[in-house]
C-alpha cells in the first residue's frame, strides 16, 4: 500500500534511494558487528547537525518523506547481495549475505519532527531506534536525505523572508547540481515558500505550478517584421483574425511619442518576437525586454503589443527583465506602465506584473528592497538551487545509546560534544505565542507541563540557565514509523509548505533576520545536564603532566 500523499511513488529518484546507496563502511561495520554477535544488539541514533547554514540562526527540517520511503522498501536485492560479493573479500562467511538479504526496517522504530518544522543545532531531528546493524545501515542514505532537502527547504525560507510578498520562483533546473539536484531542488524550494518552478517534470512528480516566460534566443532570432506570419489573433468576441502587428505598430509609434523614446532606436526583430509570442499565448503574453535596451525598445515594444492585444480582448502578464540595474529598470517600467495606463484608460495596465532574473540571491533581494524596487517575482536560478553560499548542511547520525546504556563520543571541541541518551525534545512557547527555547529530556524525564515552571539549562555552560513557565507545552518528536508501517497521515507538499510557514511565525523576528541573527535558546533538563556532565567525566581520562 502507498500510504503516502506527495505523489513521490511515482518520483524516478525512488529507483536511485535504495540500501546500496550507502558508503561501503556501512556494510563492512554491518559484517563486523555480525561477526562479533551483535545481531541482537539495540542501538539509539540521534540525527542532527550542530550549526545552522546561512550564518543564520534557524534550519528548515525537510525530507522526513523520502526517508519513510526508504525504510518501506529497504531491502537487498540478489543482484544487491551479489555486488556485494564482488567487492567484498572472499573471507567473507556466506551465511552473512544470507543475513543481508533476510533485512527490512520492520524492526526500526523512527521518531521525527513534523516535515517543514523550524529547528535548531544539537537537537534530535530524527531518534532512531533498533537493531544496531540495521540502524546503523540507514545512517548515509538518511543523512544524504536530509541534508540536502534541509539546506534547500531553508535557503529558499530565508529568499522568502527577504522578498517578502513578492512572488519566488525557482528557475534553476539548468544550473543545478544533476538532474536528481535539480528535481530536489524544486520540490524543496516549494516547500520553503517558492512559488512556482520552471522545472516541468518537477511540476508533473510534484504538482507544483509551473511557470516560465521566454529566453533571449527567442527574441534574436527574429530580424525584422517583413516576414513575419505568425501575426493574426483572432479577437476575444470570437469575430475574424486581425493583423496584431499592424495594430502594434501603429501603437508603437504613439508610444514612443509618449514616452519620449526615438522611434528608430526601438528594434524591428524585437517586436516581430513579441508580436508572434502574443500570438501564441494572447492569454498568457509575457515577454523578456533586456535583448537590446529595456528603456528605448523593450518595454516600448512590450507597450505596443500589449495595447494591440488588449483592443481585441487579451488582457498580457507582463515582463521580464534580465540584465542591467533591476531596481531602477522596474522602476522605469513602473512608470511606464502607469503613463500608459492613464493615458488610454486602462486600470490594470499599471499592474503589470514585472519579473526580474539575473544571478539573484538574498543579499541582491535585500539590496533590491532598500532600492524600493518595484518587482512583483524574482525568478532564480543558480544561487537558489546549488545553495552558493553554503552548499552543505553539517547534519551527522551519532549513536546515543547502546542496550539501553547511554554512549558519548568525546571531543577537544565543546561544539561537538554528544548529548548522550534517548532523548525527547519540547517546544516551549511563550504568552504571546512565540516559540521561547527548545529543552532536551532523558525519555525516562516527565514532560515539561504548561504553566508550571522549569529549568532549562545550557548543555555545556553552566552559568547559563533559566527557569521557564511555557504557556505551551510541544512535544516535538513524534513516532513515523514502527513494526514495518507508516505511523501517521502523512502531508502533501501543499500542507508542508504551509507547516513551513506557520513555523517561521513562531519564531521570533530577531531570529529570522538576515544581519547579525539573534540565537534561539536550545536547553537541556536539569536531570539530563548532570547526567551528560557526569558522563563526561566518567570518560575523559585524567591526563598527568610531567
Ligand atoms: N539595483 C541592484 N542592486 C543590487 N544588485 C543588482 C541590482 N541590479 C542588478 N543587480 C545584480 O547585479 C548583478 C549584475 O550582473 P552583471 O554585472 O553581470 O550585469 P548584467 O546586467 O548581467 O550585464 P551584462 O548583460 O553585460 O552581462 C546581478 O547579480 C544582479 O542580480
Ligand atoms: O541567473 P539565475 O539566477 O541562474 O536565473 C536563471 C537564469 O537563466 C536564464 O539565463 P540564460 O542565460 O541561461 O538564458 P536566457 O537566454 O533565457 O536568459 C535566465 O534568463 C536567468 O538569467
Ligand atoms: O521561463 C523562463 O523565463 C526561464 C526559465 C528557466 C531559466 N531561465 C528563464
Ligand atoms: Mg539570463
Amino acid at each position: 500500500m502507498n500510504n503516502f500523499a506527495t505523489g513521490s511513488s511515482q518520483d524516478s529518484m525512488n529507483t536511485i534511494i535504495q540500501p546500496l546507496l550507502t558508503d561501503l563502511y556501512q556494510i563492512t561495520m554491518a559484517y563486523a558487528y555480525w561477526k562479533s554477535e551483535k545481531v541482537k544488539d539495540f542501538a539509539v541514533f540521534d540525527l542532527f547537525f550542530r550549526r545552522n547554514p546561512f550564518c543564520g540562526e534557524f534550519t528548515i527540517f525537510a525530507g522526513l518523506d523520502d526517508c519513510l520511503h526508504f525504510l518501506e522498501r529497504f531491502h537487498f536485492s540478489d543482484s544487491d547481495i551479489e555486488y556485494l560479493r564482488t567487492i567484498l573479500p572472499d573471507t567473507i562467511e556466506k551465511e552473512f549475505f544470507t543475513y543481508l538479504k533476510n533485512l527490512t526496517a520492520n524492526d526500526i522504530t523512527l521518531y521525527a519532527l513534523p516535515e517543514g518544522s523550524v529547528v535548531f543545532p544539537r537537537t534530535p531531528l530524527m531518534r532512531i531506534e533498533g537493531p544496531l546493524i540495521v540502524a546503523q545501515l540507514l545512517e548515509t542514505t538518511l543523512l544524504n536525505l536530509i541534508n540536502f532537502a534541509s539546506l534547500m527547504a531553508t535557503n529558499a525560507a530565508r529568499y522568502k523572508i527577504a522578498a517578502g510578498d513578492v512572488m519566488c520562483v525557482e528557475f534553476g533546473l539548468r544550473r543545478a547540481q544533476g538532474p536528481d539536484g535539480a528535481l530536489s531542488a524544486s520540490k524543496y524550494s516549494y516547500i520553503g515558500g517558492f512559488e512556482g518552478t520552471s522545472n516541468v517534470l518537477a511540476g508533473k512528480l510534484y504538482n507544483i505550478p509551473v511557470k516560465g516566460t521566454h529566453a533571449h534566443s527567442f527574441v534574436t532570432s527574429f530580424h525584422d517584421t517583413s516576414l513575419l506570419s505568425n501575426k493574426y489573433l483572432a479577437p476575444k468576441s470570437g469575430d475574424k483574425p486581425i493583423d496584431i502587428l499592424e495594430l502594434a505598430m501603429k501603437y508603437r509609434a504613439d508610444v514612443a511619442k509618449i514616452l519620449k523614446v526615438v522611434l528608430t532606436e526601438v528594434n524591428d526583430g524585437e517586436l516581430a518576437a513579441f508580436v508572434a509570442f502574443a500570438a501564441s499565448f494572447p492569454n498568457g503574453f509575457i515577454a523578456l525586454v533586456d535583448t537590446y535596451d529595456v528603456k528605448k525598445s523593450g518595454l516600448i515594444n512590450f507597450c505596443a503589443v500589449a495595447l494591440a492585444i488588449n483592443d481585441v480582448g487579451y488582457k498580457s502578464i507582463g515582463i521580464r527583465i534580465d540584465s542591467g540595474d533591476l531596481a531602477y529598470l522596474s522602476k522605469v517600467a513602473r512608470g511606464y506602465f502607469t503613463d500608459i495606463g492613464k493615458i488610454y484608460n486602462i486600470p490594470w495596465f499599471e499592474k503589470l506584473l514585472i519579473m526580474a532574473s539575473n544571478d539573484i540571491n538574498e543579499e541582491t533581494i535585500l539590496s533590491l528592497n532598500e532600492q524600493e524596487h518595484k518587482i512583483d517575482c524574482f525568478a532564480i536560478g543558480t544561487h537558489l538551487v546549488t545553495c552558493q553560499r553554503q552548499p552543505a548542511l553539517g547534519c551527522v547520525y551519532k549513536l546515543v545509546e547502546v542496550n539501553g546504556q547511554a554512549r558519548m563520543k568525546l571531543s577537544q571541541d565543546v561544539g561537538k560534544v554528544i548529548i548522550p541518551g534517548k532523548k525527547d525534545l519540547y517546544r516551549l512557547y511563550s504568552k504571546s505565542g512565540d516559540a521561547l527555547i527548545d529543552l532536551m529530556q532523558n525519555s525516562d524525564e516527565s514532560p515539561p507541563a504548561e504553566n508550571k515552571k522549569v529549568l532549562c539549562r545550557h548543555p555545556f555552560e553552566e552559568s547559563k540557565r533559566a527557569f521557564v513557565i511555557p504557556s505551551k507545552v510541544e512535544a516535538m518528536l513524534k513516532i513515523y514509523w514502527k513494526d514495518g508501517k507508516v505511523q501517521q497521515n502523512l502531508p502533501n507538499l501543499k500542507t508542508v509548505r504551509e507547516t513551513v510557514k506557520e513555523s517561521l511565525k513562531s519564531i521570533r523576528s530577531d531570529i529570522k533576520r538576515n544581519l547579525n541573527p539573534t540565537p534561539y535558546k536550545v536547553s537541556v533538563s536539569d536531570s539530563l545536564y548532570t547526567f551528560l556532565h557526569t558522563l563526561w567525566l566518567e570518560n575523559a581520562p585524567i591526563g598527568e603532566l610531567s
